[in-house]
């Protein structure tokens, strides 16, 4: 009692002081409290304000890498009260430390105390928010810097990770102030939809990999930390499909340049240098958009009249950009004006293409897409009929062995037909394989999905040496195949008495 008397006589006195003694004063007292306090305290404290300076117009960026660091925790947030919101038109739910809340953070044995503190401004009713940390003072010293450093880079890949991205199109509307038009990009492939050879997969998700930590490497050897694909093969070969996954993996925008809408080569720059870091450009069917004949007549008169039969409005309205302009925004000195930029390019028939465009260096990769082989295809039975396995499949594989050729938007469109009948879908895959043996040898169509070439190893097939025929094993192969369906076909007709 006696105690508690003593406190109650104290408190009373400092509200005496309070009100007798001038606020100066007050203000050293209380500013030598705090020294005092520092001084025995074994902890630091840190305040990270919103804004920085005095004005608080310019925003703090080690507050808001704090801030995705703590959403990144998600529901792991250890805080007793936490903020869930969700954006309009996202699947996303953020989690934050509600105002004035605090959480642990543990790294590398060391304790990090957070709180979050939000108090608003009586006059202006505006919000004025900060981060306070406590530590031990002897991790000031020994972790602080590298528990920044770890929060910066778990910030940066929780941006990337959740952003929204956008698929750009230019608009036609002139390059100059907003030649890109975009939506957001929400196409569901990626890598473990796409039906290919896990190989191809392994080795593109790979290259995209190293290509994504690579800032330093590109730096240090003095190139543009940029890098080419071309994706060429028949249609529904799942060219289109392969651009969607590789922006979903590395979460970057996709600016989609139809180089047909593009008036001049000075439209085409400016396009380019509204392009963000972090994005995909890619030019479909290049073969279609442009005119080849300015640099090369040769080429022309080789390779145009048939190989352009397949672009429906190509030729007839190639635009006014020219193979060098082209060749410029690839790898002249207006494609350095941005930095992690991935350019694709997408053909039915590379050797349609002058040979300029896709050398080392301008198109890294060049990976050729073909019908399904039977890894291919158990994805998309996987995919599209639940299937891991079934009796038929022995069949489909030896019908793929033996020469059936189906594109995956040619099998996967059977699947759709047939959901819901397993049965009836293999059956009518078998089929098509059987009848696609005889396409075959018509339209000499080559090896299955996943051949990834380097430009350095030549122009035309990748890898197999052959150039748009069949090798005579193949040809063999195919003819006794013909021989033995004719022969299957011809003793059941007899048996059905035709
Ligand atoms: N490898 C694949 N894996 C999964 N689905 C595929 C694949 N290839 C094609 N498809 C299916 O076929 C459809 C067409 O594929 P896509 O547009 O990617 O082919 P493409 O090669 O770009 O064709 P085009 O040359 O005509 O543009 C896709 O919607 C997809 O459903």
């Amino acid at each position: 009692m006696e105690i508690l008397a003593q406190i109650w006589s104290f408190l009373g006195l400092l509200t005496v002081l309070q009100n007798v003694l001038p606020s100066q004063i007050l203000t050293l007292i209380l500013s030598w409290y705090e020294s005092l306090q520092d001084l025995i305290s074994p902890y630091s404290y840190f305040e990270i304000p919103e804004f920085n300076g005095y004005c608080s117009v310019e925003p703090n960026e080690l507050y808001r890498q704090i801030q995705l660091y703590l959403q990144s925790l998600g529901t792991c947030l250890n805080s007793r009260r936490v903020t869930a919101t969700r954006a309009k038109n996202s699947r996303q739910i953020s989690f934050m430390v509600a105002p004035n809340q605090s959480f642990d953070d543990t790294w590398n044995g060391r304790k990090f105390l957070w709180t979050h503190h939000v108090e608003t401004v009586q006059e202006s009713l505006e919000e004025r928010r900060s981060f306070g940390l406590k530590i031990s003072k002897r991790d000031r010293e020994f972790g602080l810097n590298r528990y920044f450093e770890r929060i910066a880079k778990i910030a940066e890949e929780f941006e990337n990770s959740s952003r929204d991205r956008r698929l750009f199109t230019n608009n036609g509307h002139g390059g100059f102030e907003s030649g890109w038009a975009s939506v957001p990009f929400r196409h569901p492939a990626t890598f473990e939809t796409l039906a290919f050879d896990p190989k191809l997969k392994a080795e593109i998700t790979s290259d995209l990999t190293a290509f994504s930590k690579a800032r330093d490497f590109y730096s240090r050897v003095g190139r543009s930390w940029k890098r080419g694909y071309l994706l060429y093969g028949p249609p529904g070969t799942g060219k289109s499909s392969l651009i969607a996954a590789m922006a979903n993996f590395l979460h970057y925008d996709v600016y989609d340049l139809e180089l047909t809408k593009v008036s001049d080569n000075s439209e085409l720059r400016a396009l380019l240098i509204q392009t963000t870091n972090k994005s995909i450009i890619v030019i479909e069917d290049i073969d279609c958009s442009l005119d080849f004949s300015d640099r090369n007549l040769n080429f022309r008169r080789r390779k145009l009249p048939e190989n352009r039969k397949h672009c429906q409005n190509g030729p007839e309205n190639p635009g006014q950009v020219t193979l060098s302009g082209l060749l410029n925004f690839t790898d002249g000195l207006w494609s350095c004006c941005g930095e992690e930029r991935i350019i694709v390019f997408t053909t039915n028939y590379k050797d349609a293409i002058d040979v300029a465009l896709i050398r080392s260096g301008r198109m890294d990769m060049h990976i050729r897409l073909g019908p399904a082989g039977f890894d291919a295809f158990k994805t998309l039975a996987c995919n599209y009929l639940g299937l891991r396995d079934h009796r038929l499949f022995e069949i489909i594989e030896r019908e793929i062995s033996e020469g059936g050729r189906l594109t995956p938007a040619e099998i996967s469109e059977i699947m759709v037909r047939f959901k819901g009948d397993v049965d009836n879908a293999l059956r009518e895959v078998v089929t098509a394989l059987k009848e696609s043996v005889m396409e075959f040898v018509d339209e000499k169509t080559d090896s299955f999905q996943g051949v990834v070439g380097s430009p350095l190893k030549g122009f035309g097939m990748a890898g197999k040496g052959k150039k748009g025929g069949l090798t005579w094993q193949e040809k063999v192969r195919c003819l006794v195949r013909v021989k033995s369906l004719m022969r299957s076909s011809s003793s059941s007709s007899s048996k059905r008495g035709i």
